[in-house]
Formats: C-alpha cells, structure tokens, sequence
C-alpha cells in the first residue's frame, strides 16, 4: 500500500447505495454507536428511485386514473378524452425522480448517521473495500447491495443499434410512432401499456414463450395479453428475434430514439418489422462487474449466494442482499432482506444469537407478494398451483371470476378474476393471485393469511367490508366449504 493511500474504518460497510443498500446501514446501525458507510457510483437511491419502480408508476399513474374515470357512469361523462396528456406525465415523472438529483437521499443517509462516499467499491480482501485510491476496512461487515442491470441477448445486430432498455423506456423523452418490444416479463407488460397510453401508434410484443407473465397463474398472461391485445398490440408469442439492421445509430442519451428506423428480422416466422426503437425487456443480471469477487474466491459472475440471514458462504464478515443475491427482484423483498441483514448484524455485533425467527429471510422462499401495475392489476403472493403441486403439496384451488359488490361499483363491466391455493393438509392459504382493477390494495390481506398460516376454519371469521372488492374472500371460501 503506498504512503498516499487514504484509509478509514467503519463497523458496516455497504456497497451500493439503491433503497436495499440504505436499508441494511440503517438497520446495523440504528439505537447504537456502531459506525457506516454507503458507497456509491451513480445515484444515492438507486435504480428503484429515479430508473425503475418511481418513474415507471408515475407513468402508469394517469392511464389508470383515466381509465377508472371512464369505467364510471357519471364520472366519464367529464371526461374530455381517455388518453393521458403525454408532456405532463413525462413533467409529473420527471418531478418524481426529482430531475435524478439525490441530495435528500444523501441528506437522509446522513440524518441516520451514514457517511456516503462517491466512487466505484471494489473487495481487495477480507473486510476491505476500495474506493480509488482509499482503503476502507469494515470492523463488522462489508454488505453488497449493488442490484442488478438489463439483459441484452447475443442476437445479432442488437447490441450495435443501442436498443432501448428499462432506463430507456422509463426515462422517455421521445415518443416512438412504432416499437417492438423483446421480452413478455414484467418490464415488457408494464412499459407496454405505457407507451400506448402516451401515443405510441405500433406496438408489437416479440415473446418466445407462449404466455405473457409466464412466473404467474396462466389466467394472468391470458387477462394481460386479452386487455393489450384489445388496445392493438400485436403480440408474437412462439417466436424470438433473429437479426436486428439499424442505420444511424446514435447513443443520444437515455430515453432518446437511438438513431434512425431499425429493421427486425423474426425467427422462424421470417416476418420483418420496420420499427423507430427497439425495447429490450429480456431480464436482468446481478451487478457484480468490477467489484472485486475473484480477489475473495467467489465467482465474478451470477447471483451471490447467501443463506436465510444473508450472510455469503465461508465468509462470514460478508453479506449480500437485493437484486445482487438473485433471490427475489423486487424493492420491497430487497429491503426486507436488508431488515434481516442489518438486524443480524447488530445481533452478532452485540453478541447475541440469531434463534429469532426476525433474523432469517424465510419469507423469500414462499411468500413473495407482487402487483404488476398492468390494466388489468395483477396482484400476487406464494405459490402457484403449480409451483405448490411441484413442491408435494395435496392441492386444492378456489377459482372464480372476481364480481363482488365492491367491482360492480368501481366499474359496472368490472372483469377480474381470483385464485386461491390451498394446501389441503394444514389448510391454510399458500398462494392467491387477483387480476383486475383495485386488487394491489387487496394483495396485503393474502400475504397475512400466507405467512401466518391462517387456516381457513379461523379465515371464515374474518369478514370482509361490505362494499369492498375484499368480499372476494368470502366467496372463494364460501367456494370451499
Ligand atoms: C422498469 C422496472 C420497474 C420496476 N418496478 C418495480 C416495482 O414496481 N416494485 C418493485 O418492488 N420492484 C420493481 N422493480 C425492481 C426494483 O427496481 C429492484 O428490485 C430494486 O431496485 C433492487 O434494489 P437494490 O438496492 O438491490 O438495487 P438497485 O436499486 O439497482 O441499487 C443498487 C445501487 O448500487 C450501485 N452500485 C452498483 N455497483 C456498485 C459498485 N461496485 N460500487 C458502488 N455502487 C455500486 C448502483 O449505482 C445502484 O445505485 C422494477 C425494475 C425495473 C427494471
Ligand atoms: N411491478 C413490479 O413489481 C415490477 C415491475 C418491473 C420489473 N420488476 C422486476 O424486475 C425484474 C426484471 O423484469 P423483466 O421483465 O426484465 O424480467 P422477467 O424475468 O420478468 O421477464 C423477462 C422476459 O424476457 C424473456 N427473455 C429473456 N431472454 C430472452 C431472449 N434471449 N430472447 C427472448 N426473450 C427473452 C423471458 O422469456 C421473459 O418473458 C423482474 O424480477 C421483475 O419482477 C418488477
């Protein structure tokens, strides 16, 4: 180490500082004297807060305000339009991310007694971190918190004509007239109905399974891709990408078109679609590039491997929590893992054992709640009938159409649809999914009764409001009984 080289301690130190990241120094170190850092390459916040999760529901945001009103007798009458006012919304996003200034995130980490440092953290060795020139070493523990980044499959000619991805389509500037978009994911079904409600004239999806959302219930991908369809998307299922030509391609920043019309050669199909962009919603990977794995004998590549309290195999000084460990790609479970991570932390810091059911991540393995802001709504949480016959479960399902007082008076064509699996033996709740407008708020009441276990002699007395689209509860039960 030469004499130039700066060097501090901390008890925890985090490496990425997205809305996990923040969460587990917050959690090692809150009530104590215990010391912390996040480092930071990009944006304090992460990719949740100004390229993913905010701008993305704030896009979605009008479509379905507006689509709401016009279900409504009485409200849709006023309605001037069902379409969103495009230079607003891009004007309400781009004050959501707060023009990707993240000085209050800063503010907050340091309001919690987090230093943050700018730069690129790389492992040199057990418990030291470097950031350029500086050496930090890390007393209790080095956690990764460094997400993940959009996938961009080998396919020939893609990678050349700089395809849009998430950060792309979520950071709009340019409209497209003509799209195709690569993936039948999350990413794809909620960009797609975003870029349609701001004006995008073309929109075909290109998915090489035969289902949209192919992770849920099969009546989710049919609901979704039945609402898009009917808006004109024109959805390719069965085929993938085979070539991609694109002149003038420019990098012209993100949301930007990227040069000038792309030609797309389909597979097997042959089929050409001349398109302006390209969206690719192809999945995503742990963001591990230069963080140094290789100088602690881990692989550089794939998730990071850590057991219920988060902490990596053989090194028990290091933790790795969110999108980094390939659990489960979702903020929500991300955090929750930093709770766990930061919680056990301060257990070991402090000397206590970690019997506690609060220092073991348990809920990742089979009580995972999702919403995918699509219209429909799709809400979930657990297994799939699927998932649970796969995992020996005795299985029994309640299935129904989702038409309760609580849907009639949102909308009076209200189509939605509900499932419960059961496992019969313990009966209890161990998977539920809810399609259509209002079931995010819904999702809550199912991960309850899943992680508690609830058997549904006890769930018969819990009795839903009337008129709430919650009565979908009694009726699912009353369809057991
Ligand atoms: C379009 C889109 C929409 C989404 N919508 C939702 C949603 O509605 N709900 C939901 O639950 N999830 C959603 N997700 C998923 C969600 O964004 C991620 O699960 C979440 O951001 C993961 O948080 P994280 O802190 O693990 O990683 P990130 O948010 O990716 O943060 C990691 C941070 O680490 C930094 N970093 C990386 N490497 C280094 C390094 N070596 N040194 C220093 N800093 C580093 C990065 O700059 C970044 O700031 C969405 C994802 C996408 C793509
Ligand atoms: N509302 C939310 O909770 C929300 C919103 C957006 C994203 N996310 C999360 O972000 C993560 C990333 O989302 P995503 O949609 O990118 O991933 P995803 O895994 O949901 O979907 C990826 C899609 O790309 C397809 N694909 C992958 N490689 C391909 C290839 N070579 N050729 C053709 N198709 C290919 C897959 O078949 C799949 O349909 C997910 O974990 C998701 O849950 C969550």
């Amino acid at each position: 180490m030469g004499n130039n080289t700066e060097t501090s301690t901390y008890d925890v130190v985090v490496i990425g500082g997205g809305p996990v990241g923040e969460n587990a120094a917050d959690y090692a170190i809150r009530g104590s004297d215990r010391t912390a850092v996040i480092i930071e390459h990009e944006l304090v916040g992460g990719e949740c807060s100004y390229w993913a999760c905010m701008p993305s529901k704030g896009l979605l945001g009008p479509g379905a305000a507006l689509a709401a009103a016009a279900a409504l007798p009485g409200a849709r009458e006023r309605l001037s339009g069902v379409a969103p006012e495009p230079s607003a919304v891009l004007a309400r996003r781009d004050a959501i991310t707060g023009g990707r200034d993240d000085s209050s995130q800063v503010e907050w980490a340091q309001g919690a007694g987090i230093d943050v440092i700018r730069g690129h953290g790389r492992i040199v060795g057990e418990r030291v971190v470097a950031v350029g020139d500086r050496r930090i070493h890390a007393r209790e523990a080095v956690v990764i918190a460094t997400g993940s980044t959009a996938s961009i499959p080998p396919i020939d000619g893609l990678r050349e004509s700089l395809p849009w991805t998430s950060r792309d389509a979520t950071n709009l500037v340019d409209i497209p007239e003509r799209i195709v978009v690569l993936g039948g994911g999350v990413v794809a079904c909620e960009a797609a109905t975003w870029l349609l409600d701001l004006g995008v004239r073309e929109l075909t999806m290109v998915v090489r399974g035969n289902r949209l959302l192919p992770k849920s219930e099969s009546f989710v991908g049919e609901m979704v891709a039945g609402a898009l369809t009917d808006r004109g998307v024109d959805i390719r299922f069965g085929t993938e990408i085979d070539r991609v030509e694109r002149r003038d391609v420019a990098d012209t920043g993100y949301g930007r078109l990227h040069g000038g019309p792309a030609r797309v050669m389909l597979r097997s199909s042959g089929d050409i679609l001349d398109v302006d962009e390209i969206l690719v919603a192809a999945g995503r990977a742990p963001a591990t590039e230069g963080l140094g794995l290789d100088a602690i004998d881990l692989p550089d590549s794939g998730p990071i491997v850590v057991d219920d309290h988060l902490i990596v195999s053989g090194h028990p000084w290091l933790y790795a929590v969110g999108d980094v460990n390939g659990r489960v790609a979702l903020t929500h479970m991300g955090k929750y893992q930093a709770r766990v991570a930061g919680d056990v932390i301060a257990a070991r810091a402090e000397g206590r054992n970690l019997d506690s059911p609060r220092y073991s991540a348990f809920a990742d393995h089979s009580a995972v709640p999702q919403v995918v802001f699509t219209r429909p709504e799709v809400a979930a949480v657990g297994l799939t009938e699927q998932q649970a016959r796969d995992s020996g479960i005795d299985v029994t399902v309640a299935d129904m159409d989702l038409a309760v007082a609580g849907t009639h008076l949102l909308d009076p064509g209200y189509s939605g649809h509900a499932k419960l699996v059961i496992d019969r033996t313990r009966d209890v709740v161990v998977g539920a999914t809810f399609v259509g407008a209002g079931t995010a708020e819904l999702v809550h009441s199912a991960t309850v009764a899943v992680v508690g276990e609830v058997t549904l002699d006890r769930l018969w007395h819990a009795v839903p409001s009337y008129p709430t689209v919650s009565e979908i509860w009694l009726r699912l039960l009353e369809s057991l009984r």
